[in-house]
């Protein structure tokens, strides 16, 4: 089918209209309850088993500019004193963890995402990691990854996080073309990116991502083009690839994007199969619905043997069943459900300050969320619902979705296949794996405001 016939058919199925969620977690977290909180939270982390190790996640939600593209929970902050407070409140809240946690517990992975975590100087760093490993002893295969943003790090900071043992680590691209730099308030040379993706590799980082954005505002294929190029100069192990969520209604300072340069839904189409074509020819695998990553990657070897898994970072082969998430805004993932801490700076602060954890929404999952949870999971990292794996999990539960698969058959017809063994989505039919999670999302709220789907 050519590019054009197949871009109408999936415009007519409700690719460009739709408003649906990008299914980091299920229930997603605009359903969580005001109702789930401290308690919850108190309870749940108790009751982990210390046998089995836990991810730790901290928000660093600074910056020291504000992108305007930006949807992350961060601040912009032009002194350090904030942050340093910042780093005592963690430390505070680090040591109620300890005390609520069971005895013994270890970490098999420490995340450090923002915001910008490499706002902060050596000391600081020092300070946080010293108190991130007082309370959670490292598993011998333990990972440490790390939001870098190459305009905001240096040797001394690169090499404080290596001797604290970061071994994967995260930049910061977005787009290189200046004329898009300057539409979205991020100044970032080639030179610079390329000095620090340099210094991670000398400081022993062997798992390099770079994030990009489709959907910027004056983004063309020849622009996108020499972005593309200039990336896969850097050598990334992974690429992430998100569509431009313009949603001006809840990150504020998107109002400063002129929507009248936006690429439009056929230009945003053609950007992403621009992409996905260049870095299928430099040898990288296509993970789940925005990532890539070199064959011999971790990503790309759970992707190939289906253990390939998705939280709030994204898609991941992590296997810890337990997230802990520390720091403003941040959540946690049980296995019974999911509490996230108060989302804006001063409220988490306050609850820190009077003395408890800072849990301030979340949801209890049933036995129908989770098994809906694991289906949905499923289609954002298999592009396929395996039903019989899902039974083996569920039993008689997993009856609940035969309605749902009908429902998926009947509005996209051949992009699916539908067996007694597995609902698969087609390589036509993948640009609408979001929407197709979606039918099986029993919490979707009426009056969603997600942002679009393609
Ligand atoms: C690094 C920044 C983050 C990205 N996602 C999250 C963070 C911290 C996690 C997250 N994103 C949203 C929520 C919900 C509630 C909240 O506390 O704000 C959480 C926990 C919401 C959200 N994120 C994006 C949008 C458009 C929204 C609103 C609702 C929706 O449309 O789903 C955009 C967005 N954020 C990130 C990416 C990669 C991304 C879009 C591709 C990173
Ligand atoms: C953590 C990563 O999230 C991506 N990111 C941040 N805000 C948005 C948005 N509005 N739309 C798409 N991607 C976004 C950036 O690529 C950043 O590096
Ligand atoms: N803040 C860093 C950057 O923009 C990391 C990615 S965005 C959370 O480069
Ligand atoms: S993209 Fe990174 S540096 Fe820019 S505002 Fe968002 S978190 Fe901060």
């Amino acid at each position: 089918m050519g590019v054009m016939k197949q871009i109408d058919r999936l415009a007519a199925l409700g690719l460009f209209d739709s408003r649906v969620p990008r299914y980091t977690s299920y229930p997603t977290a605009p359903v969580f309850s005001p109702n789930i909180g401290l308690t919850s939270q108190q309870r749940q982390l108790a009751a982990l088993d210390p046998k089995v190790p836990v991810s730790v996640y901290i928000h660093i939600p600074f910056c020291e500019r504000l992108c305007w593209f930006c949807a992350c929970r961060t601040q912009g902050t032009q002194s350090l004193s904030p942050v340093e407070s910042y780093i005592g409140t963690l430390e505070a809240e680090l040591a109620l963890l300890a005390d609520t946690l069971p005895k013994g517990l270890r970490m098999g992975r420490l995340h450090w995402g923002g915001g910008t975590p490499t706002i902060l100087p050596p000391a600081l760093i020092h300070r946080l990691a010293r108190a991130v490993k007082d309370v959670f002893a490292q598993t011998p295969d333990w990972e440490f990854s790390v939001e870098i943003d190459p305009t905001l790090v240096d040797r001394d900071k690169i090499a404080a996080l290596a001797a604290e043992g970061m071994n994967r680590a995260s930049i910061g691209i977005q787009d290189f073309d200046p004329l898009v730099q300057k539409a979205i308030g991020r100044q970032q040379p080639y030179e610079a990116t390329l000095a620090c993706v340099e210094d991670l590799r000398a400081a022993g980082i062997t798992s390099l991502n770079a994030d990009l954005v489709y959907g910027l505002p004056h983004q063309t294929p020849a622009r996108m083009a020499d972005t593309l190029d200039k990336v896969l100069s850097l050598k990334p192990d992974r690429i992430a690839l998100f569509g431009y969520a313009h949603v001006p209604w809840v990150a504020k300072r998107q109002k400063l994007i002129d929507e009248t340069v936006l690429p439009d839904d056929q230009a945003r189409f053609a950007l992403a199969g621009q992409s996905a074509t260049a870095f299928a020819e430099a040898g990288f695998q296509a993970i789940g619905i925005d990532h890539f990553a070199l064959p011999d990657d971790g990503l790309a070897k759970a992707a190939r043997s289906g253990h390939l898994r998705r939280n709030f970072q994204g898609y991941t082969e992590d296997i810890c069943p337990a997230l802990i998430g520390i720091g403003a805004s941040s959540i946690s993932r049980f296995p019974g459900g999911y509490v996230q801490n108060a989302a804006a700076t001063p409220a988490y602060i306050k609850h820190i300050e009077a003395g408890h954890l800072a849990g301030a929404r979340g949801h209890e999952m049933t036995q129908e969320d989770l098994m809906r949870a694991r289906a949905i999971e499923m289609i954002m990292c298999d592009f396929a619902l395996d039903r019989e794996a899902l039974t083996h999990q569920f039993g008689a539960l997993t009856a609940g979705l035969d309605a749902d698969l009908d429902q998926v058959v009947a509005r996209f017809g051949d992009l699916v296949s539908l067996t007694d063994a597995k609902l698969e989505i087609t390589e036509e039919g993948r640009p609408m794996t979001r929407i197709i999670a979606s039918l099986f999302d029993a919490h979707m709220p009426a009056d969603a405001k997600f942002s679009r789907a393609s």
